[in-house]
């Protein structure tokens, strides 16, 4: 028997002024699992998470939680009574109630009972010595933690969580989103979770779901996400990109790297083949000569440096590629700063290669 999703949403379509800015979007979560929602801004997530924590209402498509139906364009559970715990980013605390008071704010039951789940949750994200602070007392990271503790009290069954980092500094959001994650998956909530940066994603998320222009364009866990993306688009959303234009002539593409077999590709069309900066092999010129092809590197092509910066973990260093001028950036794990124009050998990793029909980018 399939395990039965904690959340399921079935073409989900929602439009404001005749466009759909959310487009038959479906999607599942499963208990105790992270999923995010990814997506650049306005490509329509927290329109979904509104929809499914039920303070905005869907055109067409059906929500289930627990495989019941909580809301059609017909019959809709009020928001209240979808044990759905929310946490947005300006979601804030109530300031005149104690950071107790606050995380009790939604729990129903004997005194003692409440008490106890709030000592509990304030254990847990490590903030008991702070149970009768006051909201201004803490940091924006320890406030946050407390709101975490307040969605978490009624114990929902579902956590919809927007963008809830945005507002640390870097250093402290990385500590939070580790925090968060552990504390999120020892209460077993199915979490739905909207970030637009892939970083949060790639670090939080089991699952992954691609947004954009309203639709879920790929979905799946994060290494698959990063390491087969759909499109052209969707790899570059994950890191930065090279891009070798090549064109097919029969079932290959000729390239200065050697011949890629592309036989899903007709004839005569443009070809993009992606490789990320991390992919790309630098070897030194021999007095013109480079290295010998190799089955995982194919041919080396020469370039010459463009130019060259230091980034603190790796050197980025970018080259003009001798057969037809385009630059390719590479990026070397150590200091590594060539001077402009230095003749060089470049090879690509064949197995790290995205091949697609050619697309302008938008
Ligand atoms: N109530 C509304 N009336 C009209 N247009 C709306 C409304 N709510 C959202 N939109 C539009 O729908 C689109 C999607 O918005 P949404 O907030 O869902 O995107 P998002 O992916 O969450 O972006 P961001 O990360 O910037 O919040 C946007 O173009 C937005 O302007």
């Amino acid at each position: 028997m399939t395990p039965q999703p904690r959340l399921e949403i079935r073409n989900i379509t929602r439009c404001f002024n005749g466009r759909a800015v959310v487009d038959d979007v479906s999607l599942k979560v499963m208990p105790g699992q992270v999923t995010c929602l990814l997506g650049p801004s306005g490509c329509g997530k927290s329109t979904t998470l509104r929809i499914i924590a039920g303070v905005d209402m869907q055109d067409s498509g059906e929500i289930y939680i627990d495989g019941n139906l909580i809301c059609d364009t017909v019959y809709r559970v009020p928001p209240e009574r979808r044990s759905v715990g929310l946490m947005f980013q300006d979601f804030a605390l109530f300031p005149h109630l104690s950071v107790a008071e606050n995380v009790a704010f939604g729990l129903v039951g004997a005194r003692a009972q409440k008490r106890a789940r709030v000592e509990e949750l304030l254990t847990r994200v490590d903030l008991i010595g702070y149970i009768d602070a006051f909201p201004h007392q803490l940091s924006g990271g320890e406030q946050q933690r407390v709101a975490l503790a307040r969605a978490l009290a009624p114990r929902p069954r579902i956590m919809l969580m927007d963008e809830p980092f945005s507002g640390l500094d870097n250093r402290l959001r990385d500590e939070i989103r580790d925090d968060t994650l552990s504390v999120l998956k020892e209460e077993g909530a199915a979490v739905l979770l909207v970030t637009h940066e892939p970083d949060e994603a790639m670090r939080m998320a089991d699952e992954i779901a691609l947004m954009r222009g309203g639709r879920i364009v790929q979905q799946g866990a994060p290494y698959n996400l990063y390491n087969a993306p759909v499109d052209r688009a969707a790899a570059a959303f994950f890191s930065d990109i090279n891009v070798i234009n090549g064109k097919v002539h029969g079932l290959l593409t000729e390239t200065p790297f050697g011949r890629f077999l592309t036989p899903a590709i007709p004839d005569g069309s443009d070809v993009d083949i992606i490789i990320r900066p991390q992919h790309i092999r630098i070897d030194l010129d021999r007095n013109g000569r480079g290295p010998s092809p190799t089955e995982e590197n194919g041919v080396a092509a020469r370039a010459h440096v463009h130019r060259a910066r230091f980034m603190g973990n790796e050197s980025l260093v970018e080259f003009r590629m001798e057969a037809d001028g385009t630059v390719l950036k590479a990026t070397v794990p150590a200091v590594f700063l060539p001077k402009p124009g230095t003749p060089m050998w470049l090879m690509i990793r064949r197995d790290r290669c995205f091949v697609f029909p050619s697309v302008q980018p938008t």
